[in-house]
C-alpha cells in the first residue's frame, strides 16, 4: 500500500504521524511511504532521516494526498486537508468527531474511510491509541495548571507544593482514567494535596490500592463535585465517555463558588470539555478568564512536547498502520474487532454509534458497515 504522511497544519502542532522507524517498518513490509518535506522537523526528524528509512519525500501536502492510498496523521484533518481527501482513500488519525459537526460533514461528503485513533479499543476495555497521548496530556496538566496559577497569568498566585510553613494547593482531578491518573501522580509529586473523582468503583479501587498514599479518591456525584471544586486551587477535567461528547460536570454558576483566580485545565476539551465554560484554545493563546476563573483548554496538549509525543504515539500506532497496509482496511477490521471500533466514517456514513449519538445524527455500527 502507498502510505502518505503530511505535515500537521493545526496551530502549534509539531507532532508527525509517522516516525522514521515506522516508515522503515512499513517499507520493510513491502509498502511505499511518502512524507511531506519537513513533516518531521517539529519532532526532530529531518527529511534525510526519512530518506534513510526508505521513504520518498514530496514537496507539498497536495502531492501526498493525491498519491497515497492511506493518509496517516496526528490531528483531525483541518478544512484545507478535508478538501483533499477522496473517495476510497483511508484516513487514519485522531478525529474527535462528536463535538465537531463541520468536520463530520466534510468527512461524510469526502467518501473516504476514516478510522479514528481515539475509538480503537483493546481487550482490557482500554483505548490503546489514545492512551499514550493521554499519558502525555495527564503529565502536562499539573505543569500547565501550575503556570496558569501564576499571578502574571491571571491566577491566584499559589504554588502547588506550598513551602515549609505554608500548605500546598488543592488539586481536584475529575475522571481517574489515564489522563486523571497521570495528572494526579504528577500533582502529588509536586507536593499538592490531590483528590480524584470518578464514577467507576472498580477504577477507584485500583487507584486506592496503587496510589492510596499519594492521593485520595471520591465518588463523583453532583454534590461531591460541587464541594471539591469549591475547595480547589486547580481543577483538571479528565473524563471520557468513549466517542461521545464529554458530560458537563461543572456549570458556569459553580464558578462563583470557586476561589478567585483558581485555575481549570480541561483536558477533555477535545471531546467538548467537561466545564460549561470551556472552549478550545491553542498553544498560541492557551488561557482565558470567565468570572475570575482562569481556563486552560488546549485541545492538542501533547503537541507542546512533540518529540516525546510523536515517539509515544508512533509506538502505539505502528502495528495498526501495518495491519491496514498489509491487509487493506476491511480485512484488518474484520480480523480485529478492536480496530473496527475505530471506524468512524465510511462511504458517506457515520459508522460509530456513540459518535452518531454525540452528533445527533444517524449512524450504523462498524460491524454493520463491515457486513455491507
Ligand atoms: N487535550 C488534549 O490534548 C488531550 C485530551 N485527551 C482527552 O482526555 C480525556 C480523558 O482521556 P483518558 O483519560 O484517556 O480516558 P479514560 O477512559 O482512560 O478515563 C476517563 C475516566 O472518566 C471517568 N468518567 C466518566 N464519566 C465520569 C463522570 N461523570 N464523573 C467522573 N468520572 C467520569 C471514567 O470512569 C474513566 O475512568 C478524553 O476526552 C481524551 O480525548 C487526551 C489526550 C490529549
Ligand atoms: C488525543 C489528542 O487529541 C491529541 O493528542 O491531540
Ligand atoms: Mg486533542
Amino acid at each position: 500500500m502507498h502510505i502518505g504522511c503530511p505535515t500537521e497544519i493545526k496551530p502549534q502542532e509539531f507532532r508527525v504521524g509517522l516516525t522514521p522507524n515506522a516508515a522503515r517498518e512499513a517499507v520493510a513490509n513491502g509498502h511505499k511511504v511518502t512524507m511531506q518535506s519537513g513533516a518531521g522537523i517539529g519532532s526532530g526528524f529531518s527529511d534525510d532521516d526519512y530518506r534513510a528509512a526508505g521513504a520518498a519525500i514530496a514537496d507539498s501536502a497536495e502531492e501526498v494526498f493525491a498519491t497515497a492510498e492511506m493518509i496517516v496523521k496526528v490531528k483531525e484533518p483541518q478544512a484545507p486537508e478535508r478538501r483533499m481527501l477522496r473517495e476510497g482513500q483511508i484516513l487514519f488519525t485522531y478525529l474527535h468527531l462528536a463535538p465537531d459537526p463541520a468536520q463530520t460533514e466534510d468527512l461524510v461528503n469526502s467518501g473516504a474511510t476514516c478510522i479514528a485513533y481515539e475509538t480503537v479499543t483493546d481487550r482490557n476495555g482500554g483505548l490503546p491509541l489514545l492512551a499514550p497521548m493521554s499519558e502525555v496530556a495527564g503529565r502536562l496538566a499539573p505543569q500547565v495548571g501550575a503556570w496558569t496559577l501564576q499571578k502574571a497569568n491571571g491566577g491566584r498566585g499559589v504554588l502547588l507544593g506550598g513551602v515549609p510553613g505554608v500548605g500546598p494547593a488543592n488539586v481536584v482531578v475529575i475522571g481517574g482514567g489515564v489522563v486523571g491518573t497521570q495528572a494526579a501522580k504528577i500533582a502529588a509529586g509536586m507536593g499538592a494535596r490531590v483528590t480524584v473523582l470518578d464514577k467507576s468503583l472498580p477504577r477507584m479501587r485500583y487507584l486506592d490500592d496503587v496510589y492510596g498514599r499519594e492521593f485520595r479518591t471520591v465518588y463523583s456525584s453532583v454534590g461531591a463535585t460541587a464541594d471539591a471544586v469549591a475547595q480547589a486551587d486547580l481543577v483538571i477535567g479528565a473524563v471520557l465517555v468513549p466517542g461521545a461528547a464529554a458530560p458537563k460536570l461543572v456549570t458556569r454558576e459553580q464558578l462563583s463558588t470557586m476561589k478567585p483566580g483558581a485555575a481549570i485545565v480541561d483536558v477533555a476539551i477535545d471531546q467538548g470539555g467537561c466545564f460549561e465554560t470551556s472552549k478550545a484554545t491553542t498553544h498560541e493563546d492557551p488561557i482565558y478568564e470567565v468570572d475570575g476563573i482562569m481556563h486552560y483548554c488546549v485541545a492538542n496538549m501533547p503537541g507542546a512536547v512533540a518529540r516525546t509525543s510523536t515517539l509515544a504515539l508512533g509506538n502505539a500506532t505502528m502495528p495498526f498502520v501495518l495491519a491496514i497496509a498489509d491487509k487493506g482496511w476491511k480485512q484488518a477490521c474484520l480480523d480485529d474487532a478492536h480496530l473496527a471500533e475505530g471506524l468512524n466514517v465510511h462511504q458517506g456514513l457515520i459508522t460509530n454509534l456513540a459518535v452518531g449519538e454525540g452528533l445527533g445524527r444517524e449512524a450504523i455500527s462498524a460491524q454493520e458497515a463491515l457486513r455491507r
